[in-house]
């Protein structure tokens, strides 16, 4: 698999002037160039032009901010990014993902979780206590956010020089070079560079910060490893620097925590073909279950893909009774594979497919089934009024989304 950041030719020095020095990443460590003056920054902002728009003089920067209480950041994008995301940047993961009540108890109590090495895993995360279902556990911040955009330009050297650069200057790089192990061609390990677009490349997640596609990396969530039907997911904060991890089940003592690096619901092949790129064979429940027992949550996975597309045709066709049906059938098939987040899309069907026939008594039990869900996984917020998400607000938060899909 290719490189996550895969990224060439396309960024140059912001001047062909400049001493070589200038642009060397090692400079960054050093702590002589760290200068007040670039409060509240706490290096130098360092910047080049991207080459493909040479007449926009459009700059991408390193701007690394040192958290009052966390770990420090560098952000690598547009310099107004880095702008507007300070003000986010000391927000306070508890205060997000958790009631005043809920945050009172996480800090008095002692953690649920170990991270230890586990056979054939490397580390991972183990539960020590119970941990109930749709708790939020984990917390962590953003240590390097990665604008997506060189990425598409495809420009590696000057992107692994920022991205080198991005690393050194936290306050810990080494928490984020101690994410790879990874060796190069030669049997060595990767260094550099070289192991820093490694560890971005297995551990970054694809997120939305300040409207631009971003990868971030989370160093101490990193350490999850994947199951295909995992017990616990991932919540981003509305800024995408904060993340909190939640548990679908009772997670307990002694059971790794895992999530799903990949979409939910896909069949076996595709999940593997995807997994190719952090290099491992699956040996969740799921990937290692006997043949007839993957043959059968495969068929019901495939099914429930083509559900969908029929659906929308049934629909399209004003055969909304007959699309009730096929979506009805999705719903059991997706409580058997244990999809439950997807199951608020599918309710969000029927909700709609049952207002088609007026029959609004039906649209508002999905509707009110769909913001059960929501709240439980957290996506309502840490203290919703459930008096608000009534079938209107619903429709309204789902409209796109069932609009587009017919
Ligand atoms: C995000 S990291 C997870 C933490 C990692 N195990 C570590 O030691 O830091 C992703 C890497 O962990 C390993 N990994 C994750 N899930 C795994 C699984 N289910 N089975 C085997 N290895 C896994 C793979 O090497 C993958 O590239």
């Amino acid at each position: 698999s290719g490189p996550l950041l895969d990224i060439q030719h396309l960024l140059r020095p912001e001047s062909t002037s400049s001493s070589p020095t200038q642009h060397h990443p090692k400079h960054a460590s050093n702590p002589k160039t760290s200068d007040k003056s670039y409060a509240p920054w706490a290096h130098k902002p360092h910047c080049i032009y991207p080459q493909t728009a040479p007449n926009k003089r459009e700059r991408f920067c390193v701007h690394t901010y040192h958290r009052q209480y966390g770990p420090s950041i560098s952000i690598i994008g547009k310099p107004e990014m880095a702008t507007d995301l300070l003000p986010k940047l000391d927000e306070d993961p508890l205060s997000i993902f958790l009631t005043p009540t809920q945050a009172s108890e996480y800090l008095t109590t002692p953690r649920k979780y170990d991270v230890r090495p586990i056979p054939g895993k490397g580390i991972g995360v183990i539960a020590t206590q119970k941990i109930p279902q749709y708790s939020t556990f984990m917390f962590d911040q953003a240590s390097i956010v990665v604008d997506l955009e060189p990425d598409e330009k495809k420009s590696a050297p000057e992107y692994g020089r920022l991205l080198h650069l991005a690393v050194g200057q936290l306050r810990e790089p080494v928490v984020v070079r101690n994410l790879s192990t990874a060796n190069d061609e030669r049997g060595l390990r990767k260094r550099g560079a070289e192991l820093e677009g490694d560890v971005m490349e297995t551990n970054s997640f694809a997120t939305k910060v300040e409207d631009a596609q971003t990868k971030a990396l989370f160093p101490l969530v990193s350490r999850i490893n994947h199951a295909c039907n995992p017990n616990a997911f991932v919540m981003f904060s509305p800024s995408g620097v904060s993340i909190g991890i939640k548990a679908y089940h009772d997670i307990l003592p002694g059971e790794e925590i895992t999530i799903s690096y990949l979409f939910l619901g896909l069949p076996t092949l595709r999940r593997h073909e995807r997994l190719e790129k952090w290099g491992f064979k699956c040996t969740c429940p799921l990937c290692s279950a006997s043949p007839n027992a993957r043959f059968a949550s495969d068929t019901r996975r495939i099914r429930i893909e083509e559900a969908e597309k029929e659906i929308i045709d049934l629909w399209r066709d004003g055969q909304i009774q007959a699309a009730i049906r096929v979506a009805e059938e999705a719903v059991e098939l997706m409580k058997e594979e244990d999809l439950t987040p997807m199951l608020t899309d599918e309710y969000m069907m029927l909700a709609r497919l049952h207002m088609l026939r007026q029959e609004i008594e039906e649209s508002e039990d999905y509707a009110a089934m769909t913001a059960e869900i929501l709240k439980n996984l957290g996506f309502l917020g840490p203290e919703p009024d459930m008096g608000e998400w009534g079938l209107e607000k619903m429709l309204e938060a789902y409209g796109e989304g069932v609009i587009y899909r017919a």
